[in-house]
């Protein structure tokens, strides 16, 4: 059974980066993404913004939606203070394999819970499951039409507060369009544009930052 890209991608990390090191877990899968086989991480031009919206929160409780192979989860992590908690949820069992491998040997994985589930099941159960109380932070990264009504779910299940950050990748590319008209014109969200590149390629891309004000 011929091995799959994110196995591909997992190995040349445990043979390449540096173990307990976050830094080069991300540089390392950059250099494979970029130089072998094109991969959904985040990437490094949008993982700065990324990294800026984080150091700025300084958030606590953090969510991720869409963990993929775990590249954005140790972006975070990184640079998450000491008992901050990022909770990032993954649909696809075989991806979220790959990450929990990912993240282990970034040396992350005690401020990462990786769970399981397609978000709109996982969710619901943020508060009495997994102890949340409101969200400091939301990183969209899943299905791009998940993004509104997911967006709307976090309101119904009173996990956002005033001061909330939402951070979307891909608004442009593969795009999220439903999702831009619903949250800049709702006057609950204080939207702003970071145009960028979709990784690893000279293609137009955007993440919007969306703050919830109450
Ligand atoms: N817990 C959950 N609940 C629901 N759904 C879930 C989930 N967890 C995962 N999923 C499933 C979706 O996960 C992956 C979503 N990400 C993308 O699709 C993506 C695609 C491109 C892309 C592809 C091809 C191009 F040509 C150009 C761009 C770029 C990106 O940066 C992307 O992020
Ligand atoms: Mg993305």
């Amino acid at each position: 059974m011929n091995q799959s890209k994110e196995q591909r991608i997992l190995n040349f990390v445990l043979q390449n980066a540096v173990r307990g090191d976050p830094c080069s877990v991300v540089d390392t899968i950059d250099k494979y993404c970029s130089q072998k086989e094109w991969a959904m991480n985040v990437g490094c031009e949008k993982g700065l913004i990324l990294d800026k919206t984080v150091e700025e929160i300084k958030p606590s409780v953090v969510l991720e939606l869409g963990t993929y192979c775990g590249y954005s989860a140790i972006r975070i992590a990184r640079l998450l203070k000491a008992g901050a908690r990022l909770l990032t949820v993954e649909f696809n069992p075989e991806f979220a394999a790959i990450a929990k491998q990912m993240i282990e040997f970034a040396g992350v994985q005690d401020k990462v819970n990786i769970l399981e589930g397609p978000s709109e099941e996982i969710i619901p159960q943020l508060k009495k499951k997994y102890e949340v109380d409101t969200l400091d932070f939301v990183f969209l990264d899943h299905w791009k039409d998940r993004y509104s009504p997911d967006t709307i779910l976090l309101q119904e299940c009173n996990l956002l507060r005033k001061g909330s950050v939402l951070l979307a990748d891909n608004v442009i590319c593969p795009g999220a369009p439903e999702f831009l008209k619903y949250i800049r014109n709702n006057p609950s969200f204080q939207c702003t544009n970071y145009p960028a590149h979709l990784e690893y390629m000279e293609v137009q891309d955007a993440m919007e930052k969306a703050v919830f004000l109450g």
